[in-house]
Order: structure tokens, then sequence, then C-alpha cells
């Protein structure tokens, strides 16, 4: 993209990508974020605070963060007149490494998810989520510390995508005729109706990177997520093109499961709601996870819940160059402006973020810190109301705890 940056802040500098296909982050860069909306600027804070932190703690005045604020959502309504000014785009492009706060979606009309638009536009393919438990958070399994997986979610098909009509609408009608005339499918003249593209492209780019990762880390297995007995030509598809993949790209390096070998990687697959209950039931069999974009969502949430919730749920957006961290919950609006929740999420995301950019000295004390917090009971409200006997902290309170612990 041939976007130029306005004027950055003083000292600062963009991030490249080399040859490598990694960043290459000079001692200034200059990192977009955006503040979100309901509880975002909350958590915003709290994590900028640890942020800036962790890198002083862990290299003095040798390299700080300079933050470029990009406009999204309600507070980009407000200033520009558009939910998603085109510069925000750009300049989340031309940054390469950006952190976002949630932002609201309406539910059953309204304008279509910003934060879904953005991973499209951006073809950020890969919702990565990893989900480990801190030793202290409260959690309702008993065996919390067995859960240690990293979710590659693909980001910009499945029924996601948002390709869909209004029942009753001319567009969905028409549809449904083309159904009916063309295809001799019968579906109810008066249904919305809703497209689930999933493509072999998608899939591998989006399974290759799992694979990449469990092998760079010494993953035991990648395990392919779906519905594919009942969407035969999507879901099941996704698990096809997956072992495909598997096989045509890293042979020799991986194998199924039932023909372990050591040293090797393990490629198998489960339908997705046998999953939900196999987490639940047997998460050391599980390590790396590949899926669709939906199961992505709706596991990324189950997972959160069994090591504390989602304000300890951290993730990012990555595609070939670009990536834009972020938490796995929403605005939960009932709490907005209150100083109130946990911004573990935003946190650990952002301790994400430090990595990526080959800060990891910065972002290995993140989660230590935190850790440390939690398990001296120094917590947000969702932690406090299962542990007893714990000091109930404010967002920002919270905050205030894990710099003293980094
Ligand atoms: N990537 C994004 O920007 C995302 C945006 N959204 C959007 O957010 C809006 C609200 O969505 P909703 O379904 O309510 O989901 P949320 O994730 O915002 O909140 C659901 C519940 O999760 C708990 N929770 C969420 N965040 C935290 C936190 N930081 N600390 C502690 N607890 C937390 C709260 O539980 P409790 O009530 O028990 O305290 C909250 O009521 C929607 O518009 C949705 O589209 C949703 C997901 C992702
Ligand atoms: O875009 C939204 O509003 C919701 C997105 C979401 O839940 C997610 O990506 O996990
Ligand atoms: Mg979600």
């Amino acid at each position: 993209m041939s976007h130029t940056l306005g004027n950055l802040p003083q000292g600062a500098e963009p991030i490249t990508i080399g040859p490598d296909g990694k960043p290459q982050v000079p001692a200034i860069p200059a990192v977009g974020y955006i503040e979100g909306d309901g509880t975002g600027p909350d958590i915003w804070r709290a994590t900028k605070l640890i942020l800036e932190a962790a890198v002083a703690k862990a290299y003095g005045d040798q390299r700080r963060i300079a933050w470029v604020e990009l406009l999204a959502g309600e507070k980009a309504l407000e200033q520009t007149g558009q939910y998603l000014p085109q510069k925000t785009i750009e300049d989340i492009a031309a940054l390469k490494v950006s952190i976002k706060g949630p932002l609201t979606t309406p539910v059953g009309g309204g304008f279509r998810s910003l934060n879904v638009t953005l991973r499209q536009v951006l073809d950020l393919y890969a919702c990565i989520r990893p989900v480990r438990h801190i030793p202290g958070a409260p959690s309702p399994v008993k065996r919390p510390e067995a859960v240690d997986m990293v979710i590659y979610r693909e980001n910009t098909e499945d029924v996601y995508a948002g390709l869909e009509w209004r029942a009753g609408s001319p567009e969905a009608k028409r549809l449904i005729d083309f159904l009916a005339s063309e295809l001799g499918a019968v579906v109810d003249p008066q249904a919305g109706v809703g497209i689930k593209p999933m493509s072999a492209r998608c899939t591998k780019r989006l399974v290759a990177m799992a694979i990449d990762y469990a092998l760079a880390r010494g993953r035991q297995s990648v395990t392919l997520v779906h519905k594919g007995n009942i969407m035969k030509f999507t879901e099941g598809a996704f698990r096809d093109w997956g072992y495909e993949l598997a096989a045509e790209k890293y042979a020799g390096r991986v194998v199924r499961e039932g023909q372990e070998e050591p040293g090797k990687l393990v490629i198998k697959d489960r339908i997705a709601d046998a999953m939900f209950q196999q987490v639940l039931l047997r998460p050391d069999e599980y390590d790396v996870l590949a899926m669709p974009n939906l199961n992505g969502d709706y596991l990324s949430d189950a997972l959160a819940a069994q090591v504390g919730g989602l304000g300890m749920a951290p993730g990012a957006n990555v595609g070939d160059e670009c990536a834009m961290f972020e938490a796995t919950h929403g605005t939960a609006p009932k709490y907005a402006g209150q100083d109130k929740v946990n911004p573990g999420s935003l946190v650990l995301s952002g301790a994400m973020m430090l990595e990526h950019m080959g800060w990891v000295e910065a972002a290995d004390l993140i989660p230590a810190a935190l850790g440390r917090a939690v398990q001296d009971g120094m917590v947000t409200y969702d932690l406090a109301r299962q542990i007893s006997g714990a000091t109930e902290l404010s967002c920002s309170g919270f905050a205030q705890a894990v710099v003293e612990r980094l």
C-alpha cells in the first residue's frame, strides 16, 4: 500500500517488514492504537501504563513506544462523521503493528462489524488466541493448569463474513428464487438467507500458519476443528484441505493421529460439538487448534472461561505483513466508564504485541507480573467474586498493582 503516514511523534520511526517477513523495529517505533468503545478507554489506559512500564524496566531509556492514535468506532464518528475512516485502515497497514480496544457492533441491524471489516480489508487472516492458565486465577474446572492451547481462527471467510439478506427483502427473494429454479434447493420464501464461503486458499494459509507455529515451538499437535459431517463442502472441505496442506507442505515433519512417531507433529481433527466437551474433559490432549471463523469465535470465549474468564484472554489478528492485537472480549457496555473491568485481556494482547516486535524481555515481564498480582489476591471484580479474601481493585488500581510487580 503506498499510503504515507502523517507526522509521526518526535523521534519515532515506522516499523518495516524485513525480507524474512518479520518486523524490523527501531528503538522508538510508531505503534498504532484504537481506544475502543464502551470499556475500551478504561482498559486501554491500563494497558498503556503497563506496556510502557515493562519496556522501561527491560530497556531503560534505550527503547520506547511512540503511540499513534487511530480513530474507529464511536470516537471516530464524533470526530470525523464516520465509524471507520479510510485513513485508519491505511495507517494500520502502513504502521504494521497496532493494538485496539473492542468496538461495538449492533445486533440484528445497523452497520456491519468494524472488527470484522478491519480483519477483512487488511487481510489479517489469522486470529490467534492463546489460552493458558495463570496460576492463582480462579476457574470453574478442576485442572485449569491442563489448558494450554492456541487457537488459530480463520478470520476472513465463513458465515462471519456477513453475506446475508433480511427476510422478505427483494434480495432474499431473488436468491431464494434462484436457488429453487437453478439448483432445485427449497428454502422458505419468507426466510432470511446467508452465505457461508470457505476456500482452499484461505483455509490452507491459516492451517500453514498454525503448523509453522506448532513446529517452531515444539508443540505436540494441531487439531482441525470443524462441523464437516453436516456442512460437508465448507467445514468438511476445511478438514480435507487442512490435511492436504499438511501432507503437501510438511511431508516428513507431520503425521496423522494413530501413526505417531517421536519428534513429529500430529495432525488430527475433531467435530466441533464434540470438541467443546473434549476441551473440558481431556484438555491435556489438545495443543494448537485450527478452525473456521465461527467455530473459533465460540471456542475462544468458552476456553477463556476455563482459565478465569474473558478478562484474561488475549488475541491477535495477523496477516503476512500487518498485525493488530486485541482482546478476545467485547465492549462490556454495562461497565463503560466505571474503571471497573479487568484489563488483563488487552494487557496480555499487548505482551503478544511486544513479542511479535521482538521485544521479548519486556513481553516476558508482563504475564509474570500479572500472575503475581493475581496470586496476591489483588484483582478486579470478575476474579474477586470467585476468590474468597481477595482485594477488589478498579481497572486502573489493578494496572498499578501489576506495574508494582514488574
Ligand atoms: N473484537 C471486538 O471488538 C469485539 C466486540 N464485541 C462487541 O462488544 C459488544 C458487547 O458484546 P457482549 O456480547 O456483551 O460481550 P462482552 O465480551 O463485551 O461482554 C460479555 C461479558 O463478559 C464479561 N467481560 C467482558 N469483558 C470483560 C473484562 N474486560 N473484564 C471482566 N469481564 C469481562 C462480562 O461478564 P459479567 O457480566 O459476568 O461481568 C461481560 O458482561 C457487542 O457490540 C459486540 O459486538 C464483542 C466481542 C469482540
Ligand atoms: O465484531 C464483533 O462485534 C464481535 C467479534 C467477536 O466476537 C470476535 O471476534 O471474537
Ligand atoms: Mg467473540
